[in-house]
C-alpha cells in the first residue's frame, strides 16, 4: 500500500485542504499563527495546486480554483494544461521571493532558533523542579533588586531628603532616566508583543499589562541604564565599581535563568538601557534649562 503524497509540512495531500482550512489558514495564504507561517504556507499552496489529486467535493473544486495563482491573476497557465504553451510556469514575483528566501530572512531564523533553544538551556530556575530550582529565591530577590517600583521610591524619597543643589539635579535625571525607561520599555513591548517563553511562571511582583510581552527585558534596561548613570554621576571606589557591573550582568543573565526572558530580550535590553543613559545625558535637566522642576524641589 502506498502511502499518500505529503506537502513540505508533512500533510497529506490527498484530502482537500481547502475544504476544511480556515480563512486565516495557510492553504488561504492567509499566513494565520505565528512563527513564519507566511513562507511555508506559499509552499503549502504551490504543492496543493501541483498535485493532480481530483477533488470530488465541487465547493473545495470551486475554492482552489479561485484561490490560485492562475484564477487570481489570469496571467500564465498550469503546465501541462497546453503543450503548445510548455514553457517552465513563471511563479509571481512574491512566490518566487518567499520559495528563496532571503539571506537576511534565514540569518535571522537562525539567529531566532538559537535564541530559543539558548534561552531553554539556560532557564535553569524557571520552576522549583528545574535543575536549579533551588536558587530560585535568590533569583527572585536580584529580580526585586532591579524592580521599577523599588528604583522610583528610592528616588523619589532621597530626593525629598537631599538639601544639596547638586544632589537633586543628579537625583532628579535619574528620576527622568527611570520614567524614560518605563515609558520606552512599554512603548517597544507594545509594538513588537514577543510572549514570554512558554517555559516562564508569571509570579512577578506588580506589573503593568505590557509586561506580559518579554521583548526586551525591563530590568536589562534599567540594569544598564542605572549602572551606567551611577558609574557616571557617584565617585566609587573600584571594589564597589565593578560590584555594579557585576550587578548588573548577573540581573540580566537571572532574567534568562528565571525564564522570563530569551537571550535576545536582555541583549537588546542591555543596548537600549545603554543607548538611554546617552540619551538622558544629552537633555540633562539643570537648574538653567528646568528652574521649575527645581523650584518644585525646594517648595518641598
Ligand atoms: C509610575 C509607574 C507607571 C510605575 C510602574 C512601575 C512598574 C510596575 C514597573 C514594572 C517593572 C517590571 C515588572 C518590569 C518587567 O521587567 P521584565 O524584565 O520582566 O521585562
Amino acid at each position: 500500500m502506498s502511502s499518500p503524497r505529503r506537502n513540505i509540512e508533512g500533510r497529506p495531500l490527498g484530502a482537500c485542504a481547502a475544504s476544511t482550512s480556515s480563512p486565516g489558514s495557510p492553504v488561504h495564504g492567509g499566513g494565520g499563527g505565528g512563527g513564519g507561517g507566511g513562507s511555508s504556507s506559499r509552499f503549502e499552496f504551490q504543492s496543493l495546486l501541483n498535485s493532480r489529486t481530483p477533488c470530488a467535493d465541487p465547493t473545495c473544486a470551486r475554492l482552489r480554483a479561485s484561490e490560485s495563482p492562475v484564477h487570481r491573476r489570469g496571467s500564465f497557465p498550469l503546465a501541462g494544461t497546453n503543450p503548445s504553451q510548455a514553457s517552465p510556469p513563471l511563479l509571481p514575483e512574491e512566490d518566487r521571493l518567499d520559495l528563496n528566501p532571503s539571506f537576511l530572512g534565514i540569518a535571522l531564523r537562525s539567529l531566532l532558533a538559537i535564541d530559543l533553544w539558548l534561552s531553554k538551556k539556560l532557564g535553569v530556575c524557571a520552576g522549583e523542579s528545574s535543575s536549579w530550582g533551588s536558587v530560585r529565591p535568590l533569583m527572585k530577590l536580584l529580580e526585586i533588586s532591579g524592580h521599577g517600583i523599588p528604583w522610583l521610591l528610592g528616588t523619589l524619597y532621597c530626593l525629598s531628603r537631599s538639601d544639596s543643589w547638586a544632589g537633586r539635579e543628579v537625583l532628579t535625571n535619574l528620576l527622568f532616566a527611570l520614567l524614560l525607561d518605563l515609558l520606552l520599555v512599554a512603548l517597544i513591548k507594545g509594538l513588537v508583543r514577543r510572549r514570554r517563553p512558554t517555559h516562564n511562571q508569571m509570579d512577578m511582583f506588580f506589573t503593568l499589562s505590557v509586561d506580559k510581552y518579554s521583548f526586551p527585558s525591563g530590568h536589562a534596561t534599567r540594569a544598564a541604564l542605572v549602572s551606567r548613570f551611577i558609574l557616571n554621576h557617584l565617585v566609587l571606589a573600584i571594589p564597589l565599581r565593578v560590584l555594579v557591573v557585576l550587578w548588573a550582568f548577573i540581573l540580566g543573565l537571572s532574567r534568562v535563568m528565571l525564564g522570563r526572558h530569551n537571550v535576545t530580550d536582555v541583549a537588546f535590553g542591555f543596548f537600549l538601557g545603554y543607548t538611554q543613559y546617552s540619551i538622558v545625558n544629552y537633555c540633562w535637566l539643570s537648574p538653567y534649562n528646568a528652574p521649575f522642576l527645581f523650584v518644585l524641589w525646594n517648595q518641598q
